[in-house]
């Protein structure tokens, strides 16, 4: 249930100029002959650390009765990352460009569903249960293989079976850092992208979770109660952005204090939506800047427990201007987000 990348579908991305090399020509590629653990394991014997996935999908959106789009977020970010320069300032043996989850058969049926419809919201909702068991399935191995997966979505539904699989793996719940507006606390009436983290609390997989840039005005009374009486936290983003009672770096201190409660896991959640005007089925226009998010991303993964990033929602037809301008500035983005991963790890403390 892996699609594998490939070096014909490299070449369909990387666009080659005499003199430069981009990041798509130095990449490793998966062997499409090994089976998976295997392939994993040789990636971490020779120092790899990361793994690139994408889940393109925009069931979890619909199913929460928001729009598509997610789809195509990972095609965009493969257009403008595997196009960077290469050069000293990441070291491309570390990381592999595994492929994406398979969910085309999914995502098809999904395609022809209404989400304003009773039966149809029932289904979209049991398609993305049949999508978490696919996501948890290819992650298990990854974590398993001590290697840091970096998922590019989809929606925020894949919260969920990230935090189950990294759960099972470690063997005790995840604490979680969300850079969101919304908590994603919906009730548990069938999988959608707005209740990845109170499913995972309900099936004990969630730790501590903390939301940064929570906006109340976003999230159901019934959500933020649920949020409550699971133990979580939230700066909002009026508490920073807008009655300034504490700087957006104190509020990030926060947040990093409160996942490194105890001995768990880090999960490192982040919804493009959070992002001011960033193309999305939610897309919002009092949000973060990029720079903001590329410090939560980058002060989180200095953490030496953080073990993934995920990056959801981002959805290239949503942007007011057209696909062609969604994509180029989710591509632009994501690879921000995803380089700021890379550099935070790369300034991690030894792990004690
Ligand atoms: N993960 C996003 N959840 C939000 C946004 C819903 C939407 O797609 O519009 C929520 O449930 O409110």
């Amino acid at each position: 249930m892996l699609q594998r990348f490939s070096s014909e579908e490299l070449g369909k991305y990387c666009i080659r100029r005499s003199g430069e090399t981009r990041l798509g020509q130095q990449l490793l590629l998966p062997d499409p002959q090994l089976p998976y653990t295997e392939l994993l394991a040789a990636h971490k014997a020779a120092g790899g650390q990361f793994v690139l996935l994408g889940i393109a999908e925009c069931i979890g959106p619909l199913a929460n009765m928001g729009n598509a789009g997610a789809e195509l977020a990972w095609q965009a970010f493969l257009q403008r990352f595997l196009n960077l320069q290469h050069n000293d300032s990441l070291c491309t043996d570390s990381v592999l460009l595994l492929g994406q989850i398979d969910c085309a058969d999914l995502q098809q049926q999904a395609a022809t569903l209404d989400n304003q419809n009773a039966q149809d919201l029932a289904k979209l909702r049991q398609l993305c249960a049949k999508l978490d068991l696919r996501v948890k399935q290819q992650l298990e191995p990854i974590f398993a293989a001590g290697l840091y997966p970096v998922v590019i979505g989809g929606g925020h539904n894949n919260a969920y079976p990230l935090l189950q699989a990294l759960a099972e793996v470690s063997g005790q719940p995840v604490n979680c850092a969300n850079l969101d507006p919304h908590a994603d606390f919906r009730p548990l009436e069938g999988r959608h992208s707005g209740n990845g983290f109170s499913y995972a609390n309900a099936g004990g997989y969630l730790g501590h979770y903390t939301v940064l840039g929570l906006d109340p005005q976003k999230n159901s009374a019934a959500s933020l109660a649920m949020l409550q009486q699971a133990g979580g936290d939230f700066v909002s983003y009026q508490q920073f952005a807008v009655r300034q009672q504490l700087s957006y770096q104190q509020a990030l201190d926060k947040v990093i204090e409160q996942c490194c409660y105890g001995k768990a896991d880090i999960a490192i959640e982040l919804d493009t939506d959070s992002i001011q005007a960033m193309p999305a089925s939610a897309i919002n226009y009092s949000g973060l800047s990029v720079e903001q998010a590329a410090q939560f991303v980058f002060q989180l993964a200095r953490l030496p427990r953080a073990r993934y990033l995920h990056l959801a929602e981002a959805a290239p037809a949503c942007h007011p201007a057209g696909l062609a301008a969604g994509i180029n500035q989710c591509g632009q983005v994501l690879s921000a987000l995803v380089l700021a991963f890379t550099a935070g790890k790369a300034q991690q403390p030894p792990e004690i």
